[in-house]
């Protein structure tokens, strides 16, 4: 079983994280705490304790598979990442494996060599100053409770959504972010999302279903939108609509770490800026790839290794698999399976 195995190799990790000879030795998975009253021991089943999440927060992100902290990232860093995006739409500096992705609404329309023209750029591993994004130890801290101490940066995003043409075509479809990821299990990964500036719902700032990371990975396809959908901007086919949605309104530098089930997307963006956020999914090293053939994650392998097969030149036959082998990144511990 997937859950039992997850567990197991959580309770692994955590023996690794906290030695029993250490002050905060804990031994059994789920892990307990006290809550503040001190009255009711909790029991936890989607973070690992290393002293920094307070038993609040692993309560609520059991319960809601997501966790908002302030002020996480420095504006000198916002800034540097500004700084390197605006380089990159310039073609001032080349970055090899980068993904440039415009919007759908202008994508056939004549280039502009300026980030006016660019949605996201994805696949920013080999950009030292982006990067350093998903090496900030602040960040890791927090990653380190969700994925344990061998870490790698699977997937690196800046996201810099456009004021909608009047299409909505600005908008990102509800969909879980493990319907891309052919690894598991999947509490040993997590997004972390920082915004590089206000976002809320004026921009199109990130709308969550809470709980929904605790069913499973759900068909996805392209939403039947009327004025176009962003290639690979696959949705969830059927979700509960009547589940309550929340809008995560977030200031500069603040970062939200979300479980890959967790069905989330992004509204429109109303306002004449270009609203960014850069992200990174963290997996653990000791997870392990599928085989996405006969499952679900079919269609997104399709179209991925399509667009690898023309990126990287090769006509030889590649999967999902190889394709995040190729981008993924160690950032802490030990590379042992990804
Ligand atoms: C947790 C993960 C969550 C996610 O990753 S969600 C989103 C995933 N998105 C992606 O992986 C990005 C996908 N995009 C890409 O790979 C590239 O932008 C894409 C679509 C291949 C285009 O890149 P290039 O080939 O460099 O661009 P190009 O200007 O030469 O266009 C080639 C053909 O593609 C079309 N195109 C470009 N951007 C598009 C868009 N945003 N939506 C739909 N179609 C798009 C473009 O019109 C052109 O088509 P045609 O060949 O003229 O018919
Ligand atoms: N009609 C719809 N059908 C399916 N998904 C939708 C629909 N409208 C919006 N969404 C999705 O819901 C999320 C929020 O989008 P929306 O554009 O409605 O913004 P919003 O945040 O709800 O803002 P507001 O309600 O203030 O307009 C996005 O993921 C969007 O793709
Ligand atoms: O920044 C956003 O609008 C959301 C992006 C997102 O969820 C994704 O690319 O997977
Ligand atoms: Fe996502
Ligand atoms: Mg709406």
């Amino acid at each position: 079983m997937e859950e039992a195995a997850a567990a197991a190799r959580l309770g692994t990790i955590l023996r690794h994280l906290c030695p029993p000879t250490g002050a905060a030795a804990l031994t059994t998975f789920p892990t307990s705490a006290q809550t503040a009253s001190g009255k009711h021991p909790m029991e936890f089943h989607y973070t690992l304790d290393n002293n920094l999440l307070t038993p609040e927060q692993r309560h609520f992100y059991d319960e809601n598979g997501y966790l908002l902290v302030k002020n996480l990232v420095s504006g000198e860093d916002i800034e540097r990442f500004r700084n390197e995006f605006a380089k990159i739409c310039k073609k001032e500096v080349q970055v090899p494996g980068l993904i440039i992705m415009r919007d759908v609404a202008i994508a056939k329309s004549e280039f502009v060599p300026d980030q006016k023209a660019v949605t996201k750029i994805q696949d920013f591993q080999e950009d030292e100053e982006l990067f350093r994004y998903c090496t900030l130890p602040q960040i890791l801290k927090y990653v380190e409770c969700f994925t344990g101490p061998n870490i790698m940066a699977m997937h690196t995003m800046l996201i810099n959504k456009p004021p909608d043409s009047g299409k909505k075509s600005s908008r990102h479809p509800m969909h879980q972010d493990l319907h891309y990821f052919p690894f598991r299990p999947a509490d040993l990964i997590v997004c972390s999302w920082t915004a590089m500036e206000q976002i809320d719902r004026s921009n199109g700032c990130l709308v969550v279903l809470p709980g929904t990371h605790k069913g499973s990975l759900k068909q996805h396809d392209y939403p039947d939108w009327e004025g176009g959908v962003n290639k690979m901007y696959h949705g969830v086919r059927d979700y509960n609509k009547n589940r309550p949605r929340v809008h995560l309104v977030m200031e500069k530098g603040d970062t939200v770490f979300f479980h890959p089930l967790l069905i989330h997307g992004s509204g429109m963006n109303r306002t004449q800026g270009f609203r960014k956020a850069i992200s990174c999914h963290y997996a653990s090293a000791d997870c392990h790839y599928i085989e996405v053939k006969g499952t679900s994650q079919e269609n997104i392998e399709k179209e991925v290794v399509e667009i690898a097969q023309r990126k990287y030149g090769v006509n030889t036959p590649i999967t999902l698999k190889d394709t995040w082998m190729i981008r993924g990144r160690l950032v802490k511990g030990e590379r042992t399976n990804l």
